[in-house]
């Protein structure tokens, strides 16, 4: 709903796995949309590429296998790139959120929309660290240094909507 919403004809999405979210915006977006999707593997794209085919949606992603944030540099060395970009989603690598929000504050145009996966990390961020797994930690920690950071940055404005496990939209404002 949120992108039809939007209606955005140029995005970004970080982090596909086998393309559920990917097929999702794909559908929603209009029919000369664009997804730029970038994920590190490519193998787990391929397990989903059938679905999106039999969608007749896959003209509408460019695909390609790469750490995420060597792609979006290399994006903003192109100064046409600054400000294209109308909705980006991001659910990869959690360490890297606020590297990816400091790219797409440029990549993405002010009014656009970015869309923040697994912001409560389980419900974890509310917990006391002691009692977080092991495996969670390090993630949890980024997410509470992204959630801070993104609460006060003034270049958003910015929602943590606590469903699922919790999406953080933010609208580029200036
Ligand atoms: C949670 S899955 C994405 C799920 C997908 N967005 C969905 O909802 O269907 C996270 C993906 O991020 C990818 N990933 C992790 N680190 C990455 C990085 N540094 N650059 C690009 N992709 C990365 C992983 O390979 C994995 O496929």
């Amino acid at each position: 709903m949120l992108l039809k919403l939007i209606n955005p004809k140029k995005t970004i999405e970080i982090g596909v796995f086998t393309g559920y979210s990917l097929l999702l915006t794909a559908l929603a977006i209009p029919d000369d949309g664009k997804i730029l999707a970038i994920d590190v593997d490519r193998k787990t794209y391929e397990i989903g590429l059938p679905f999106i085919k039999k969608a007749g949606v896959e003209l509408k992603i460019d695909y390609i296998e790469s750490q995420a944030l060597p792609v979006l540099d290399k994006l903003l060395e192109d100064q046409k790139n600054e400000g294209s970009f109308e909705f980006a989603f991001v659910d990869a690598d959690k360490v890297n959120y606020l590297n990816y929000h400091e790219r797409l504050m440029k990549l993405v145009k002010v009014g656009g929309v970015v869309i923040y996966d697994n912001a409560l990390w389980g419900g974890t961020v509310t917990w006391p660290e002691e009692e977080v797994p092991e495996d969670m930690r390090e993630s949890r920690l980024s997410f509470l240094e992204f959630n801070k950071s993104i609460a006060v940055d003034p270049r958003i404005d910015s929602s943590l909507a606590a469903f699922g496990d919790g999406i953080t939209i933010c609208r580029r404002i200036c």
